[in-house]
């Protein structure tokens, strides 16, 4: 009999204050690492301009959403700056199961969730820090989706957020977007490779007992 010793998917996941660079990150990690899937959230907050429903997120009012929730669908949710997000759970399942790797781009409540769920073992967490406060303002006003209200609430709930860094098993400060996609890559790579080893590690111990009898796995 040979066992499966294919490895879980991994779920990745980034967090960041508003602004900071994650869309960014993930939209450049998912050109590049094509067998990555991208977690689509459910929102109730409004489309911007060229975001697209079932793309870049799945638009739904607040009574579709709570329904969502109330039928076990999300992995996880959480309200942020007034607005509903969560991640559909049977994506993750589905590519758990086919040994994908999921990349997500949630808030610190978001990540915590996940963390502490079933799948908590397969996280992999990353915090993204602008350089500073200044430029994160600048990256918002730069981005020009935002009204000027809304860019001050955002910079008002950094702080909150930027206090979760600690939480994630990485930060990296994203300075120079090119090196922040290179550092995230080498991240997953070193990641999928810890997690390609485990089974075939416990293998070889197995085959080794087998062969030599030598007792139990240490
Ligand atoms: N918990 C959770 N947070 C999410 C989800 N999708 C997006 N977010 C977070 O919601 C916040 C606002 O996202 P968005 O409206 O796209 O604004 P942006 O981050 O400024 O581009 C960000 O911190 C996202 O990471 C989700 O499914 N669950
Ligand atoms: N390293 C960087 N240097 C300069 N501008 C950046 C960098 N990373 C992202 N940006 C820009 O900052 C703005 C906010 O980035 P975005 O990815 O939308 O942030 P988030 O998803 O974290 O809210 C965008 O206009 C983006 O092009």
């Amino acid at each position: 009999m040979t066992a499966d010793i294919r490895r879980k998917g991994l779920l990745l996941i980034l967090s960041s204050p508003s602004g900071a660079g994650k869309s960014t990150l993930s939209k450049r990690l998912m050109v590049r690492e094509p067998s990555l899937q991208f977690s689509v959230s459910a929102t109730t907050r409004p489309p911007r301009p060229g975001e697209v429903d079932g793309r870049d997120y799945i638009f739904r009012s607040p009574e579709e959403f709570q329904a969502m929730v109330a039928g076990g669908e999300m992995l996880e949710h959480a309200e942020v700056f007034g607005n509903f997000y969560g991640s559909p759970r049977a994506p993750v399942d589905r590519a758990m199961a086919e040994g994908r790797d999921t990349l997500f781009d949630v808030d610190w409540q978001g990540g915590q969730q996940i963390r502490s769920s079933a799948l908590g073992r397969e996280v992999v967490s990353v915090f993204i820090l602008p350089p500073s406060m200044a430029e994160l303002e600048s990256r918002l006003r730069g981005r020009a989706q935002d009204s000027d209200a809304v860019i001050a609430g955002r910079m008002e709930k950094s702080l909150g957020e930027i206090s979760r860094w600690s939480e994630y098993d990485y930060v990296l400060v994203n300075r120079d977007i090119d090196e922040t996609e290179a550092e995230l890559r080498t991240i997953l790579a070193a990641e999928r490779l810890r997690r390609e080893r485990q089974p075939w590690l416990m293998e070889f111990v197995r085959g080794l007992n087998a062969e030599y009898g030598a007792g139990e796995d240490r």
